[in-house]
């Protein structure tokens, strides 16, 4: 964007006290260009003070790295006109100078975390802040989604990506924004230099075990949430039902922060009292301070209803006031790819598509469908390639567990052989039929379909693409499920 700023500026100070002119940031030696400030990071697979001697060669002006890189690049720094600035943690220190760089970030923003649900909850905020008539945007797996929209690769982009799109969306005009903090984004400091007005926990169950090393290591990456990136000032929103939310609570409390408590217990702050479903959703009873309020929500789901009140809390915790915040409850419209109504075939059966890709979400899913469906309830699931293994078998037993019918097929086998991932996730549940065509399996679930039962799509959610090798297919399960309801009925979807 044509601009310079100087290491002072960002908050750097380099070794020596060397002065240098920055024209730009970048973590990738490939994109470094004359003046740029290359981020040399400890990476999963290498070390990034590999590639400083590459870095000055395209013309960085300053190295920023930690000891380790200063020492693999030691010949190529001292040989060097380029600042070096070393840091203990370079990925917190990319993650200010990053804020610093783009300056400007939406005034409001709230940040949620937890194993699932956040695209859902900051999906609602965003409606929510809608409904009270501000310019407002959810930045996450589904993209930048609201008053602002762009693509997204990641659902916490790094510290780079991520302020741009945050100084793009202040210029045009928004002022509130939700985002999805991941575990990894979490762990890598990437959204470190957010100013955060709150911050919300959704639960904690099994999934990324492929990339932390344990389950209380996934625990403390996000708990990074509150006891790191959530200022004093700032207010936590956790869902008590879940029992690491407890822990969450007490993490937040040690940093004197406000608390908002969600869930079904006793004592909670935003009470749910009671759930009645239908056909197309649910009414709900709640309580806050003393208050019980009754409304209708057209989702469906008991999760749902759970994460469209911890939505409310994070929007009241950030300044909203509550009662106009329970006014757009009613409004609140299907997170798409989240437990969405995708066909409907001539005798009544639906089709819903689902992002269920945990163990615990596809038993949630599952569950959650249940109440509203009066025949039979047939899955279908999958299990991503080059993703925490150990999730699959047990993925296929909480299909095997709450459905009547289970098909199993693939989901982004990326570059494993598809039949392995298939079959660790039938041993879950032997009894399931095998088909690896998803479009196939799709069509099985559909023909399958009697008056009043219901299939449920798990997996792929809103994505678009099957990713088979490093190719990308297009694939749309929504899309996908009504061809097959048109094909089957004659033109009905
Ligand atoms: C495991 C992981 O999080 N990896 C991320 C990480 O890469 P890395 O540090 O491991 O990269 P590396 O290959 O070891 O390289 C080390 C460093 O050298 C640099 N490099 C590398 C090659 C080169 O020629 N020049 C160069 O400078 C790299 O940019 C990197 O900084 O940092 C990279 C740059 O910031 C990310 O693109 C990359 O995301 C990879 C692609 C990824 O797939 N991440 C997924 C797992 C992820 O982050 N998912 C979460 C959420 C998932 C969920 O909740 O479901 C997300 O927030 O999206
Ligand atoms: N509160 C919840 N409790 C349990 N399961 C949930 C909850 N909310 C959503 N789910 C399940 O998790 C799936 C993914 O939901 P969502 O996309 O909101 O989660 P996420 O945390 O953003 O996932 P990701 O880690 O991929 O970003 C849903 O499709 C549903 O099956
Ligand atoms: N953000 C998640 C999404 C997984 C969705 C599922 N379709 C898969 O590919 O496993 C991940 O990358 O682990
Ligand atoms: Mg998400």
């Amino acid at each position: 964007m044509g601009q310079i700023r100087s290491l002072a500026e960002l908050g750097l100070t380099a070794q020596g006290g060397r002065q240098v002119e920055i024209t730009g940031l970048s973590v990738d030696s490939r994109t470094v260009r004359d003046g740029t400030l290359f981020a040399a990071l400890p990476g999963t697979r290498v070390h990034g003070g590999e590639f400083i001697q590459y870095a000055l060669r395209m013309g960085a002006a300053a190295i920023l790295t930690d000891a380790i890189g200063a020492r693999i690049a030691h010949e190529e720094l001292a040989a060097s006109d380029a600042a070096l600035i070393i840091a203990q943690d370079p990925r917190q220190t990319l993650a200010y100078a990053a804020a610093l760089w783009f300056g400007a970030q939406p005034e409001t923003m709230i940040a949620v975390t937890g194993t699932n649900g956040k695209t859902s909850v900051a999906t609602f905020t965003r409606q929510i802040w809608e409904g009270l008539g501000f310019e407002a945007v959810n930045l996450g797996t589904t993209g930048v989604e609201g008053a602002y929209s762009a693509p997204m690769t990641h659902t916490t982009p790094e510290p780079i990506t991520l302020h741009r799109l945050l100084a793009d969306c202040e210029s045009a005009g928004v002022t509130h924004a939700a985002m999805e903090a991941s575990s990894h984004g979490l762990a890598q400091s990437r959204l470190d230099g957010v100013r955060l007005a709150a911050a919300g926990f959704t639960n904690f169950t099994q999934d990324h075990l492929d990339y932390h090393a344990s389950f209380e290591e996934y625990f403390n990456a996000k708990a990074g949430l509150f006891a790191r990136v959530l200022p004093e000032e700032g207010v936590a929103v956790i869902n008590v039902d879940d029992p690491r939310g407890v822990d969450m609570a007490e993490i937040a409390a040690d940093r004197g922060q406000d608390i908002i408590t969600v869930g079904r217990r006793d004592g909670a702050d935003l009470r749910l009292m009671a759930q009645r479903f239908d056909a197309t959703g649910q009414v709900l009873r709640f309580d806050w301070e003393g208050h019980v309020h009754q409304l209708r929500l057209d989702l469906i789901g008991g999760f749902q209803a759970e994460n469209v009140l911890l939505a409310a809390g994070l929007a009241i915790g950030a300044g909203a006031d509550a009662e106009r915040v329970f006014e757009t409850l009613p409004g609140m419209k299907t997170v798409r790819g989240r437990m969405q109504l995708a066909a409907t075939r001539e005798n009544g059966a639906a089709v819903f598509v689902d992002y269920a890709h945990t163990p615990d979400a596809v038993a949630t899913a599952i569950k959650a469908l249940r109440p509203h469906v009066m025949g039979r309830l047939i899955a279908i699931i999958g299990a991503g390639g080059d993703r925490d293994a150990a999730k699959r078998p047990l993925m296929g037993q909480a299909a095997c567990e709450n459905a009547d019918e289970v098909i199993v097929t693939d989901d982004n086998p990326r570059s494993e052989d598809p039949a392995v991932i298939r079959a660790a996730v039938m041993q879950g549940c032997p009894g399931a039929q095998e088909v690896g065509d998803r479009a196939l399996a799709i069509l099985r679930g559909v023909d399958a379909l009697g008056p009043g039962d219901a299939l449920l799509i798990c997996g792929k959610g809103h994505e678009t693409g099957q990713t088979v090798g490093d190719d990308v297919l297009p694939f749309d399960d929504v899309e996908q499920a009504s061809v097959v309801v048109s094909a089957l009925d004659g033109g009905l979807a």
